[in-house]
């Protein structure tokens, strides 16, 4: 069973991360300086763009303050080369065999298999990660499928994603084996395009407050 890393003690202190897929690597900086403003510390960066690594090196460099990871890591080479740039934490949409063996050399590194089904929570248990990300979180029926999960796995970590919004918060954390979520919805693209970083920062902050705000309701239930 994998211990509590340190990433995951941060991803949990604000259980909310922000995916982030730039085309514009000058948006980088600016984008990372509202979510920071907003009360954002978790930003994945997924590794769907050519400029994806760059992004991680720029901002492992200019934000050290940040819990900068990786998403859409799908193979070991993909894997080696976010390791490289410096990812602080690791997510796939899915996971080979081939990709746990290669993730679980590297523990010190918190490593988020993507699963949508028990038995692939199983198998990622099986390679020692017992922290994966539920995707697509709400095409697969959302907060309700995972309170069925939960009362037959209650100690599979869930990061759910995929889909959901502000308004899907409460739901989630009502469910105990969910301890994060992640999204975009917060980080609009016209407004990025528009340098409307002020606005990305209010709703940052309301997506932050809304996330703590379910935490903490749910866990005094
Ligand atoms: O990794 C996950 C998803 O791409 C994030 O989902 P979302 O864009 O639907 O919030
Ligand atoms: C979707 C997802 O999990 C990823 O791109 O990493």
């Amino acid at each position: 069973m994998v211990t509590k890393h340190l990433t995951y003690a941060q991803i949990e202190k604000v259980p909310l991360v922000a995916v982030i897929t730039l085309k514009n690597i000058a948006q980088a900086v600016p984008l990372a300086e509202a979510l920071k403003k907003g009360g954002l510390t978790n930003l994945e960066i997924t590794l769907r763009t050519p400029i994806a690594l760059d992004v991680i090196r720029l901002l492992r460099d200019e934000f050290p303050d940040l819990n900068i990871g990786a998403g859409t890591v799908t193979d070991p080479n993909l894997y080696r080369q976010a390791k490289a740039a410096g990812a602080q934490f690791m997510v796939s949409p899915g996971a080979t065999p081939e990709l746990l063996v290669e993730a679980a050399k590297y523990h010190e590194i918190p490593f988020y298999p993507g699963v949508c089904t028990p038995s692939e929570m199983l198998l990622a248990e099986s390679y020692g990660f017992d922290h994966v990300k539920f995707f697509p979180a709400e095409a697969l029926g959302g907060a309700k499928t995972l309170k069925a999960i939960a009362a037959a796995l209650p100690n599979i970590s869930i990061l759910a994603s995929g889909g959901i919004t502000e308004g899907d918060l409460a739901d989630y954390f009502n469910v105990s084996s969910v301890y994060a979520v992640s999204g975009s919805w917060f980080i609009a693209q016209d407004l990025m395009n528009a340098g409307r970083w002020d606005e990305v920062e209010i709703l940052t902050r309301s997506a932050v407050i809304a996330t703590k705000n379910a935490r903490s309701k749910a866990l005094k239930k």
